[in-house]
């Protein structure tokens, strides 16, 4: 395994079929998508991370949002049971690529269904949310996997939002990031704070104090400025039209 390895996916021809749960869908232009993925990608390398690229899969809109696929957590990489049956053929080839980076593979198995987005490792813990896409056994089946490498996990109700990181996600300080009209039970977290837009509750911790924001959430940018971090912002609308965000284009494996 190589530290500071990300898998992405790129875009397919099918990406404005997307699925779309919270929001109205909107026309999606997929060159300007692919443009922005591949400014998501220079970001991601930039910061000195190593991409490995999962085969796209052409029929499968979604599957650019490879973070659903798998959830990597020290030597183990859980391959997920998306909720949504149309994601579910996506797993197959995380499995091949996880497999050669030399990860030890576990599965979360009907009647389990879980998405990589719903899970928020910080510290010793795994937030978990369970809500429309993961359910009871996918969150408890996780649990089981999650031990073999000392992570806990803690499951979060997730109602407002398509996943519990488009919601909240957690700054390298364990501070947990939300935009509170779509974030059910801030009480969950020991440290919580309110950001201002959207866009704003998602960051990717690139390393060394520095992060992955959206272009879409200036002023939160600003906020976690101010909290001491390094911010790199980028433009990805168009995913943002399929609710997706900065966490779900790329999974971090830290080695
Ligand atoms: N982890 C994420 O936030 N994934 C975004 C998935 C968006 C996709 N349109 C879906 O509904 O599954």
């Amino acid at each position: 395994m190589t530290r500071r390895t990300a898998l992405v996916r790129r875009p397919g021809p099918r990406l404005a079929e997307g699925l779309v749960t919270h929001l109205d869908r909107s026309p999606i232009d997929v060159d300007l998508a692919m443009q922005q993925w591949e400014s998501y990608a220079a970001a991601l390398r930039s910061a000195g991370w190593h991409l490995v690229e999962v085969p796209e899969a052409d029929d499968c809109p979604d599957a650019v949002f490879v973070e659903d696929a798998v959830v990597v957590a020290g030597d183990l990489a859980v391959l997920t049971n998306p909720g949504a049956a149309e994601r579910k053929p996506e797993v197959d080839a995380v499995e091949a690529v996880v497999r050669d980076l030399g990860y030890r593979v576990a599965r979360i198995e009907d009647p389990g269904t879980l998405d990589g987005g719903d899970v928020l490792k910080t510290g010793d813990t795994a937030y978990v949310g369970l809500g429309g896409r993961t359910n009871g056994a996918g969150v408890q089946q996780l649990a089981g996997h999650l031990a073999s490498v000392g992570l806990r996990t803690q499951a979060v109700t997730v109602e407002r939002a398509l996943h519990l990181k488009s919601a909240v996600t957690a700054l390298p300080d364990g501070t947990v990031i939300g935009w509170d009209p779509v974030v059910d039970w801030p009480q969950a977290f020991p440290a919580y704070l309110s950001m201002p837009e959207e866009g704003g509750a998602h960051v990717v911790d690139l390393g060394d104090g520095v992060l992955l924001m959206a272009a879409s959430a200036p002023k939160s940018a600003d906020i976690v400025r101010s909290s001491g971090y390094d911010v790199v912002t980028v433009d990805i609308g168009e995913f943002e039209k399929l609710e997706g965000c900065v966490t779900c284009l790329s999974v971090r494996c830290r080695g």
